[in-house]
C-alpha cells in the first residue's frame, strides 16, 4: 500500500513537473505584457518563428501591440517593438539583463567554443586597440594590400579591356572575405628573394579554398543555430567545424607573417588566461565567422543597389574620383592602381550614406538579453512593464526602426542620399515630431554593439571605392529584378539573396 502511494506521488509530481516545463501553468501576471504561448506545448511558436521571423513578429505586433511575450522552443521571449523604449533596455545593468547568457549558448553550439568570464572584455579591449583609431589606419593599409593582391594584381598587365561575367553575390563575398581574412589572419611568409610572387599566389589559393569551405558552413548556419539540422547536414557541419579548427589553429597561425594585432593580441590574452590550445583554435573560428560573415554580403547589396540606381552610381563614382584626384592619384589609362587610405575614406559622405542605406535595408540582427532577475522597465508611453526572471527580452530593429514608415519615408526604396544633408552632415530622424536616437541598428546596441563596425565600414567602402575607380560594371540583364532576401536568415546579421545575379566588369581605362 505504502509503495503504491509513493509510486503515485512520484508519478503525479513528474507529471506536474512535465506540464510546468511545457508551459501549461504559465499565466500573465499584473504589469506583464500580453502572453502568447501558441498551441504546441513547449515548442510554442518555434516553427512559425523559424519559417519567417519577421512576418511572425509583425503578426504578433498587430495582435498584441508594441510589447508581447511569446513562447519559442521552451523560452519566453518578450519582444519590445517601440524604438523609444530601446534605450531603457540596452542601458539596463548587466546584473539584470545579460547579453552573454544567450551568446554563450549559441557560440558553444555553432563553434564549439565555451566562453569564459574574460572573453567578452578581452575581445573588446583588443578591438578598441586594433579596429578603431590608430590601429584602424594600420589595418586599413593591410586590407588595401589584400585587395591589391586579389582584385588589382593583373590590372596593369596591358590586357585588352574585355568584359568578364560573374555572379555578383559570389564575386563580392569571395573578394571581401579573402581580403579581410588575409588582413586579419596574416599572409604566407615570403622568405628569400623572388619568393614574393610565390607567397602571393599561395595566399590567393589558400584564401580561395577557405572561402569555399566557409560558404558550405554559412549555408548550414541558420538551421545549426536553432539545432534544427537533419542528421546528414549535422555530420557535414561537424566535419566543417573540425576543418576550421584545424586550418585556423593557433599553431598554423603563428607561422604566418603580417598577423594583425587584433588576432595576435587576442590569442596571447587567451593563453595568458590559461585557455587550452584546442579552445583557442575554436576561438579563431568564431572570430572568422564574426569578422567575415556580414561584410561580403553587405558589399554585394551595396554594389547591386548602385547598379540598379544609375543616378546613385554616378554620384558615388564622381565622389570617389574626386577624392582620388585630390589625393594626387587620378585614375586613368596607364596609371598605377589607386592606393586608398583611411583618410580618403573619411571624405565620402555619399558613399557613407549609400552604405548606411544598404545596411538599413538588409542588416537584420536580433538583439537578445537574458533576464537575470525580475526587472521593472518604464516604456516610452509611461507604462510599467515587468520582465520575469529566466525569460529573454528581444529587439528586432529591422521591423521597428529600419523599415518603419513613420521614421523612414518609403522604407522599401533604396535612396542613396537618405542619411546625408546637402552640406555632407548626417541627417536627423523623427517620429511623431520627437527626435530618435535609434534610426538604424545594423551593429546592435549597448554592451553587444559590434566592436568591428569601423573596420567593417572601412573594408566595404574600400572595396566599392576600388571597384568603381578601376572597373566599368553592369548587370548582364539590366531589367532583372533585385532578388528577394532569404527569409531563413532573419536575426543573424546581413541577409543573403535567394539567388545570385549575373554582372560583368572590365578595366575602366
Ligand atoms: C557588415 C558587417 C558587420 C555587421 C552587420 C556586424 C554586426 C554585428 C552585430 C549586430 C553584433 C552584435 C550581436 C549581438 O548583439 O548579439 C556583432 C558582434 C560582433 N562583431 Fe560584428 N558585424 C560586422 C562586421 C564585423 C567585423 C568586420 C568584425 C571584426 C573584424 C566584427 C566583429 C564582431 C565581434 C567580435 C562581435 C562579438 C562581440 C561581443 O562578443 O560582444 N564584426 N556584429
Amino acid at each position: 500500500m505504502v509503495l503504491w502511494v509513493i509510486l503515485l506521488c512520484t508519478l503525479a509530481s513528474s507529471l506536474l513537473g512535465g506540464l510546468y516545463v511545457l508551459g501549461v501553468f504559465r499565466r500573465r501576471r499584473p504589469n506583464e505584457p500580453p502572453l502568447d504561448k501558441g498551441t504546441v506545448p513547449w515548442l510554442g511558436h518555434l516553427l512559425e518563428f523559424r519559417k519567417d521571423s519577421s512576418e511572425f513578429l509583425k503578426r504578433m505586433q498587430r495582435k498584441h501591440g508594441d510589447v508581447f511575450t511569446v513562447l519559442i522552443g521552451g523560452y519566453y521571449f518578450t519582444f519590445v517593438m517601440d524604438p523609444f523604449s530601446f534605450g531603457t533596455i540596452v542601458k539596463e545593468s548587466r546584473s539584470k539583463l545579460d547579453f552573454r547568457t544567450n551568446a554563450a549558448q549559441l557560440v558553444a553550439r555553432v563553434f564549439g567554443y565555451k566562453p569564459t568570464q574574460a572573453t567578452h572584455s578581452l575581445v573588446h579591449a583588443s578591438s578598441m586597440k586594433h579596429l578603431m583609431g590608430d590601429g584602424l589606419t594600420v589595418l586599413t593599409q593591410a586590407t588595401m594590400e589584400s585587395f591589391r593582391k586579389l582584385l588589382l594584381f593583373n590590372l596593369s598587365s596591358g590586357e585588352r579591356r574585355e568584359w568578364q561575367e560573374e555572379n555578383l553575390f559570389h564575386y563580392c563575398y569571395n573578394i571581401v572575405f579573402r581580403a579581410g581574412y588575409l588582413a586579419l589572419y596574416g599572409t604566407e611568409p615570403a622568405r628569400g628573394a623572388g619568393n614574393k610572387e610565390k607567397a602571393e599566389e599561395q595566399d590567393r589559393l589558400h584564401s580561395q579554398q577557405l572561402f569555399q569551405e566557409f560558404r558550405k558552413y554559412d549555408r548550414l548556419f541558420p538551421h545549426l543555430a536553432f539545432a534544427l539540422l537533419p542528421p546528414k547536414d549535422k555530420r557535414e557541419a561537424e566535419r566543417l567545424k573540425r576543418h576550421f579548427w584545424n586550418v585556423l589553429s593557433v599553431k598554423k597561425l603563428w607561422q604566418k607573417d603580417n598577423i594583425s594585432g587584433w588576432i595576435s593580441d587576442q590569442d596571447q590574452l587567451l593563453a595568458e588566461n590559461h585557455i587550452p590550445e584546442y579552445m583557442r583554435d575554436r576561438f579563431m573560428f568564431m572570430l572568422l565567422w564574426a569578422s567575415q560573415g556580414n561584410t561580403g554580403p553587405t558589399a554585394f547589396w551595396l554594389l547591386l543597389y548602385l547598379l540598379k540606381h544609375p543616378e546613385a552610381l554616378e554620384a558615388v563614382r564622381d565622389e570617389v574620383d574626386k577624392v582620388s584626384r585630390e589625393s594626387g592619384q587620378e585614375v586613368k589609362g596607364g596609371s598605377p592602381p589607386v592606393t586608398v587610405t583611411l583618410d580618403m575614406l573619411s571624405q565620402t559622405p555619399l558613399l557613407d550614406s549609400a552604405l548606411e542605406e544598404t545596411l538599413r535595408l538588409v542588416a537584420a540582427p536580433m538583439l537578445v538579453r537574458a533576464v537575470l532577475e525580475d526587472t521593472c522597465l518604464r516604456t516610452s508611453s509611461g507604462t510599467e512593464l515587468t520582465l520575469r526572471k529566466g525569460d529573454r527580452v528581444a529587439l528586432f530593429p529591422h521591423i521597428s526602426v529600419q523599415m518603419n514608415p513613420e521614421i523612414h519615408e518609403e522604407p522599401h526604396k533604396f535612396k542613396y542620399d537618405r542619411f546625408v544633408n546637402p552640406d555632407g552632415s548626417r541627417k536627423d530622424f523623427y517620429r511623431n515630431g520627437k527626435k530618435l536616437k535609434f534610426v538604424n541598428m545594423p551593429w546592435g546596441a549597448g554592451v553587444s554593439t559590434c566592436p568591428g563596425r569601423f573596420f567593417a565600414t572601412a573594408e566595404m567602402k574600400l572595396f566599392v571605392f576600388l571597384m568603381l575607380s578601376h572597373f566599368d560594371l553592369e548587370l548582364v540583364n539590366g531589367e532583372e529584378e533585385i532578388p528577394a532576401i532569404d527569409i531563413s536568415r532573419w536575426g543573424f546579421g546581413t541577409m543573403q539573396p535567394v539567388h545570385d545575379i549575373r554582372f560583368r566588369y572590365r578595366p575602366r581605362f
